[in-house]
């Protein structure tokens, strides 16, 4: 499991060491990890440009002492000071020691535009609110240069806990991050700012809980249901489904698709396009009527291309099964049916279902993915399933919300939220609990989209086929 914790977390865990260590340890820890992934980064260090952009905080000190690390193997090291009256003092005289030179704020321009590298030391985990205008401009300057970027801790700019970004902030190659991953590096829109992420270890022990968590091969592989000798069917669980209409046939094949791939026994089909899932799926359970006329079924999924049929929705709610809620039927869920309920409930919105539930605009659950989701689980008092460009899981409390780490763009494609639908509903029925089912499912989706897409456009459907790879992938 790959965690991420809060900085009021990292402060706490910060404190705790370096009461047992003698000071300046914990910063050499880091500049050292630091130099390293920049001249792996630049590949030959001597002789290279290095500009280091160093604000008034710690930060900018661990730039600094990196930059008199690389300075020492022949790189011409120049740090930009930001704050010249309050750079970290014995940082500064290092750099100096080492043969670099610093130049103020105001003459950033020519160096930068010479830099084979910029280490952007700005501001970490001390930043609050965007970078003011000073620090701001810089980064226009950096986004016309060819220089790899590389941010201490954290790109400059980025809020750390949420992962929001608010005005300008440094857009890395690389960012090299201390004794912890943050939020902010692993949900976007910051995500998109810190590129690829290397963690270094400084040592930091973490005694309470996450604020995120990314499942990892061995998780899903873990939590994946497996056939025992004496399963038949319904200890494998069914899984009925309860989607498409006349107009979005196609919906029921696609969640029908996802869930016979999800584990469950067998799948029960309720609705009016029964004759489409059948043509494509003849092992399906269709039946014509109510879900509450259908036979046995552990879980049900309820909602893609339903259209307008509110009575199954309220149906499906007044059951005492797991039950997982999409797209339409997320318009016609009842909160308090839903905050009612005692078995699991699994909501599966988008941005902007999100965004419609809440009352916001799309961009607002765009721009602030943690605390939307966080906030609906709240209120519906169920786990929550963000798609999009981060797809999160959260359930109701404090507990780590669970971030998708196989998620790709190829994946924003018509029908793949209703593979998602019936693929998640699948693991609910054969016992998952919501947000391993919510998460396991987003993380099969994931891979069987990049299996699927390898570098083309696919159709939900290929995305529904490759699913068996992903798991066997994961299970290897
Ligand atoms: N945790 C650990 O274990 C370890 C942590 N380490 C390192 O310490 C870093 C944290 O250092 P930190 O606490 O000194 O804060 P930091 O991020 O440098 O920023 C504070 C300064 O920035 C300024 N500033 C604030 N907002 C701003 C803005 N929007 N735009 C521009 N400036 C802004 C603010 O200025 P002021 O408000 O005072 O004017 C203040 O002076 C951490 O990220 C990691 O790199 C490692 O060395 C080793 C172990
Ligand atoms: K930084």
């Amino acid at each position: 499991m790959r965690t991420a914790y809060s900085v009021e977390m990292v402060r706490a865990a910060e404190r705790e060491l370096m009461a047992r260590l003698p000071d300046g340890v914990l910063m050499q820890r880091a500049a050292a990890g630091l130099a390293a992934a920049c001249a792996d980064v630049l590949g030959r260090v001597y002789g290279r440009r290095v500009v280091l952009l160093v604000g008034s905080g710690d930060n900018g000190a661990d730039a600094l002492y990196a930059g008199a690390r690389l300075a020492r193997r022949g790189a011409g090291v120049t740090a930009v000071l930001l704050a010249p009256d309050r750079t970290h003092p014995e940082a500064l005289a290092a750099l100096r020691r080492a043969g670099g030179r610093t130049v103020p704020g105001a003459d950033a321009e020519e160096p930068l535009r010479r830099a084979d590298l910029v280490v952007d030391g700005i501001v970490g985990i001390g930043g609050t609110g965007g970078l003011r205008p000073d620090a701001a401009a810089l980064v226009d300057v950096i986004g016309e240069t060819r220089a790899a970027v590389v941010a201490v801790d954290l790109p400059s700019g980025v809020e750390a806990d949420t992962g929001e970004v608010h005005g300008s902030a440094v857009r890395a190659d690389l960012t090299v991050t201390f004794g912890a991953h943050k939020p902010g590096l692993l949900v976007d829109p910051a995500r998109e700012y810190a590129g690829s992420v290397r963690l270094v270890d400084i040592g930091l022990a973490f005694p309470g809980e996450a604020e995120l968590e990314a499942l990892q091969h061995a998780d899903v592989a873990r939590l994946l249901p497996v056939p025992a000798a004496e399963s038949d069917k319904y200890r494998r669980g069914v899984v009925g489904i309860a989607a498409g209409s006349s107009r979005y046939p196609g919906a029921a094949v696609l969640a029908v698709a996802g869930a016979l791939r999800g584990g469950a026994g067998a799948v029960r089909y309720v609705g009016p396009a029964g004759d489409a899932v059948l043509a494509r799926f003849p092992e399906t359970l269709v039946s014509t009527g109510t879900p509450e006329q259908a036979g046995r079924v552990q879980a049900w999924v309820v909602g893609p291309g339903a259209g307008d049929d509110a009575d199954a929705v309220a149906a499906v709610l007044g059951t005492d099964v797991p039950v997982l809620v999409d797209a339409d039927g997320l318009r016609l869920a009842d909160r308090d049916a839903v905050r009612a309920r005692r078995a699991p409930t699994l909501l599966t919105p988008h941005a902007g279902e999100a965004a419609a539930l809440l009352g916001v605009a799309r961009e607002e659950v765009e721009g602030a993915r943690l605390r939307a989701v966080r906030e609906l689980a709240e209120r519906y008092a169920a786990t929550v399933l963000l798609k999009g460009s981060t797809t999160l899981v959260a359930s109701p409390g404090d507990g780590p919300v669970r971030v998708n780490p196989t998620g790709t763009g190829w994946l924003a494609t018509a029908g793949s939220g209703d593979v998602l639908s019936g693929l998640a509903g699948s693991l609910l029925a054969a016992g998952l609990d919501a947000l391993d089912a919510g998460s396991v499912g987003a993380y099969l989706h994931g891979l069987a989209g990049r299996r699927a897409a390898d570098g083309a456009p696919v159709g939900a459907h290929d995305v529904a086929e490759a699913v068996r790879e992903a798991w066997r992938d994961v299970t290897d």
